[in-house]
């Protein structure tokens, strides 16, 4: 957990503060017994008027400083533990960001929601509760016992009875608590996955009629959180009745002795009185150490979880500062060598990729085509570093790919995945999202290439019509083309169109590819696609089979040399997906 450290650094005054009045506070709450006993033993016991005032209006000074001691370090709390939440939500953020897919993937998006969130919140909690009560607790503890023992050493003795099985029951009880709380937070994950599930396919779950069976796999995750949280809770409440036994059986014994006490004249009753008031406090202090030690166990539990994400050693190492710009002559082009990758590591399992080899040269356009699964847009992921291979080398404008920054890199590659992904804002806003600095006519131009344009200026609102969330009230092809112009604009080397196009009609796929061809005839571009059609007027096509590459050529290449390519093609003639064009 030292990357709390920094934190503590930069707030460690305003604590430090905090503790001082808090420490404040709880020396004004220790004077009260002792002065309430001089009241009754001298003030009232000797019918002294004047004492009584005298420390009376001394009593009521300390209250009004206390109250005001309270407030402060209220103050203090509340602003450094919420702006301590905010920096470590700022940091964890940003530390997500820098991770690559594969560390995202491993982690899951749901568990990355529940740290940056809920974790953090229980952070904060316990931050605040330290500055307000815990620290409080200790200090009212053994300030009670000292003024006990000042009080009446021999009563005191009870104390030391009862103090050691508290502290055994305080110990068992975070002991067997700590498992539990950090079982409730993936439980937690769990809760938030299936949610998350369910919006991001609410549609097909409608479709499928599938709701029913979505709410049950919900109902499992959340009662299983249920059950986890109310075993946690029921450890704390075992054990908080128990402490409390063990303290009243104190004070009991306490008011035993002292009675007989002051039937025998060795003792008075003011005594008495602030002596069990001691023990009030002492009992408070110890419940509020218990529950301080719950939310300890609760907080280590998240801090724990967002140290797991904050210590993660970054897989990709990307290199800072610019590189120099290649030849024009290699703009775009990409090169593949002994390429071999797998997600799953350490390697054991058939890679995903293997042994890819391929030069796609400047201004050239490359065809990927091949069966569900055969590593196609895998090997397009590559190109961008979301995952490094495992061996081999990919070089892009005439450099490896390792020796740019991710900036750079990714600021000269586009791609336009096979799920689209619209933010709520405007369209304009959505397509400027490529690229901040681009102008309207930019904007517009881009859109047009993409055939985006005749239908934007139909919605209601043109250009400036808001598209909601995911972009759920566009078509498929509509947020395909939108996405496909939002690529364009950023005016890459290097465009990558995994499937973009699948959810158009044959007829706008080849109005879009022909329009790419004539206004960005020296892009270089690599297109994968399902139907041979989107492909076959590339300069190169690389048709793929479980991961590796069964044949690459044209498309005339491919039909006299490859069989596999002749049966991908033939088969989608016969289906009538192919028109001659
Ligand atoms: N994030 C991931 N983690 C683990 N395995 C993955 C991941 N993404 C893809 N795979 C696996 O890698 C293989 C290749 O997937 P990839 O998406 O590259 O195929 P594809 O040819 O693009 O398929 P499609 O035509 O359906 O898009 C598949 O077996 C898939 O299950």
């Amino acid at each position: 957990m030292g990357y709390l450290r920094i934190y503590w650094k930069t707030y460690r005054v305003k604590f430090v503060f905090a503790l001082f009045f808090l420490s404040l506070e709880a020396l004004a709450d220790l004077m009260q017994p002792a002065l309430m006993s001089r009241i009754v033993d001298q003030g009232v016991g000797k019918a002294d008027l004047p004492f009584i005032e005298q420390f009376g209006l001394l009593m009521l000074t300390i209250t009004v400083i206390g109250a005001f001691c309270a407030s402060a370090r209220n103050v203090l709390s509340g602003s450094v533990s919420q702006r301590f939440a905010q920096d470590l939500r700022q940091d964890l953020y940003i530390k997500i960001q820098s991770f690559s897919q594969a560390q995202i993937d491993h982690f899951g998006n749901a568990s990355l929601i529940t740290r940056l969130t809920n974790d953090v919140t229980r952070v904060q909690t316990f931050a605040n509760g330290m500055m307000r009560i815990m620290a409080k607790a200790p200090l009212v503890g053994i300030g009670s016992l000292i003024m006990a023992i000042h009080l009446n050493a021999k009563l005191s003795l009870v104390l030391l009875g009862i103090a050691p099985i508290i502290a055994v029951l305080i110990f068992l009880n975070m002991k067997i608590s700590y498992p539990f709380f950090r079982n409730v937070q993936r439980a937690l994950d769990r809760v938030n996955r299936s949610m998350q599930d369910y919006l991001a396919g609410v549609r097909v779950i409608k479709v499928f009629n599938r709701s029913a069976y979505e709410q049950k796999k919900f109902q499992l995750n959340n009662n299983e959180l249920g059950e986890l949280s109310a075993a946690a809770s029921k450890i704390g409440s075992l054990f908080a009745p128990a402490i409390n036994l063990a303290v009243n059986g104190g004070i009991l014994a306490i008011l035993w002795f002292g009675g007989l006490g002051v039937n025998s004249d060795s003792m008075q009753v003011g005594t008495i009185i602030a002596f069990t008031n001691y023990m009030m406090q002492l009992l408070f202090a110890i419940m509020m150490m218990n529950n301080a030690f719950n939310m300890l166990v609760r907080a280590k539990a998240s801090a724990e979880r967002i140290g797991q994400v904050m210590n993660d050693e970054l897989d990709q190492r990307f290199q800072t500062g610019s590189l120099e710009l290649c030849a024009p002559e290699k703009k775009g082009a990409v090169q593949f060598r002994h390429v071999t990758f797998s997600y799953q590591k350490p390697e054991g399992q058939d890679p995903v990729l293997k042994d890819i080899n391929f030069d796609l040269d400047s201004g050239e356009t490359l065809g990927i085509i091949g069966p569900i699964g055969s590593g196609k847009s895998t090997l397009t992921q590559l190109i961008l570093r979301f995952y490094d291979p495992d061996k081999g080398t990919i070089v892009f404008n005439g450099n490896d790919i390792k020796r740019y920054s991710e900036g750079e890199l990714r600021k000269r590659v586009a791609i336009v995945p096979q799920r689209t992904f619209l933010f709520s804002g405007s369209v304009i806003g959505n397509i400027r999202w490529g690229n901040e600095q681009a102008s309207d006519e930019e904007v517009y131009e881009a859109a047009r290439i993409a055939d985006a344009d005749g239908f934007i200026r139909r919605l209601s609102h043109g250009y400036d019509s808001m598209i909601g969330q995911g972009g759920v009230n566009l078509s498929g092809g509509q947020k395909q083309r939108i996405s496909i112009a939002r690529a364009l604009i950023r005016k890459p080397d290097l465009l990558i169109l995994d499937d973009a196009t699948s959810a158009v009609d044959v007829r706008t796929d080849k109005l879009i590819r022909s329009r790419l061809k004539q206004a960005l005839n020296q892009l270089t571009c690599i297109i994968i696609s399902q139907k041979a059609a989107s492909i076959k007027d590339a300069d190169k096509i690389i048709v793929m089979n479980h991961g590796a590459i069964e044949a690459i050529g044209t498309h005339k290449e491919l039909l006299s040399f490859s069989a596999f390519y002749r049966g991908i093609y033939s088969m989608q003639m016969e289906r009538g997906g192919i028109q001659n064009d």
